[in-house]
Formats: C-alpha cells, sequence, structure tokens
C-alpha cells in the first residue's frame, strides 16, 4: 500500500492516495445534480466551506439555484482533525432545512455532517464522496471510497515528477 502525508512531519496517517483530477470533479459534481434533481425543488443551496464550494459551484450551475448560502466549518488541519469549529452559521431563514440543499465535498467521520445536521436537521445533505464511516449521515453521494483513502482534490495538490512503481516500491523507507 502505498502512504501519503504530503504535509510531512509528525506520525504520518496511513492511507491510500486517491487524487481526483478538475475534470472528475466536474464530472461527478454533475452526477450529483442528476441525482439531485430528481429530489426537488430546492429552495437554495447550503455549502460547507470551503470544500463544498466547488461541488457547491457546479450543482447550483446544474440546478438553476441562484440562492446560495455558506456554512463555515473548520475539523482539520491538513490531514489531522481536530475540534469541529462552526466559523459562520447560515444567513438566511432556512428554519429547520426543509427543501434546502446541503453540498459538501465528502463525509469522512461523518463528525461534520453530524453538526450540520443537528442544526438544519431537515436538510438534504448532499457530497460527491463518502467513506463508509460517514455515508450513514448522507442523504445522497455519487462515490463511495475506503476509509483508509486520502481523497487528494485538485486545489490541495499540484503535478510533480514520481519514481516509477519499480524503483518505488525497492527504495528502503
Ligand atoms: O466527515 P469528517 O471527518 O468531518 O470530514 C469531512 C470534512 O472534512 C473536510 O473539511 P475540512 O474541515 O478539512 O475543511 P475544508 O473544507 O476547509 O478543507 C471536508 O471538506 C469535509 O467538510
Ligand atoms: O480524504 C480526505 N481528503 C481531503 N480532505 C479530507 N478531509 C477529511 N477527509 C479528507
Ligand atoms: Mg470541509
Amino acid at each position: 500500500m502505498n502512504d501519503i502525508n504530503p504535509y510531512g512531519g509528525g506520525e504520518p496517517p496511513v492511507y491510500k492516495p486517491f487524487p481526483v483530477s478538475w475534470e472528475e470533479l466536474h464530472r461527478y459534481s454533475k452526477a450529483l445534480a442528476w441525482r439531485l434533481i430528481e429530489r426537488g425543488p430546492w429552495s437554495g443551496l447550503i455549502a460547507i466551506t470551503r470544500g463544498g464550494m466547488v461541488p457547491a459551484a457546479i450543482i447550483a450551475r446544474e440546478l438553476d439555484l441562484r440562492v446560495i448560502d455558506t456554512l463555515c466549518v473548520a475539523s482539520y488541519e491538513e490531514m489531522a482533525q481536530g475540534e469541529l469549529q462552526i466559523l459562520k452559521d447560515v444567513k438566511q431563514d432556512v428554519g429547520d432545512g426543509e427543501r434546502w440543499l446541503i453540498v459538501d465535498d465528502l463525509v469522512d467521520t461523518g463528525k461534520t455532517a453530524r453538526a450540520v445536521r443537528d442544526r438544519l436537521p431537515k436538510a438534504h445533505f448532499a457530497t460527491v464522496y463518502a467513506k463508509p464511516a460517514g455515508r450513514p449521515l448522507v442523504d445522497t453521494f455519487v462515490t463511495e471510497v475506503s476509509q483508509d483513502t486520502w481523497i487528494l482534490f485538485p486545489w490541495d495538490t499540484e503535478p510533480q515528477a514520481v519514481a516509477p512503481i519499480a524503483k518505488a516500491a525497492t527504495r528502503p523507507r
């Protein structure tokens, strides 16, 4: 198994890297929009910052939604999960969230989704990617990846040279 911790330092968690390109993210976000249009109509969309803003923009365009709000949540510092902080609440009067769509890039442990659902219990929670621990908290998603996967989003990565697999596999760690 490959292991990654692109940020270096400390005890690196061992994950399978799962790189995602802009094109893939666009395609999967559009696939999510196809699933969501059948569940509408929606009063508007709430993006969970920051990762949710990219799929939210694509979904809002596809579903022709123009009322967009944000719920600003911070939980991870690089790859380390910290204490979840709600930095800014929804500004729009959305009540219990009924007929509102919440969009995030992924659910991992489900901690973020649980905090958001506690605030907006009737809203529809949608993500592009889901790991098994968080999957029960999502109403609609597109792609499941294993819990020991780290999804590398295009905004967190840049192309760089890598050793051939044969050389990397024999290199002492
Ligand atoms: O299911 P969980 O274990 O809670 O993890 C999922 C959340 O973690 C990431 O956000 P992060 O807090 O890293 O902030 P960011 O969106 O600004 O990158 C991701 O965008 C999800 O919102
Ligand atoms: O797999 C992931 N990738 C990027 N950000 C994340 N935040 C929680 N899990 C992940
Ligand atoms: Mg996030």
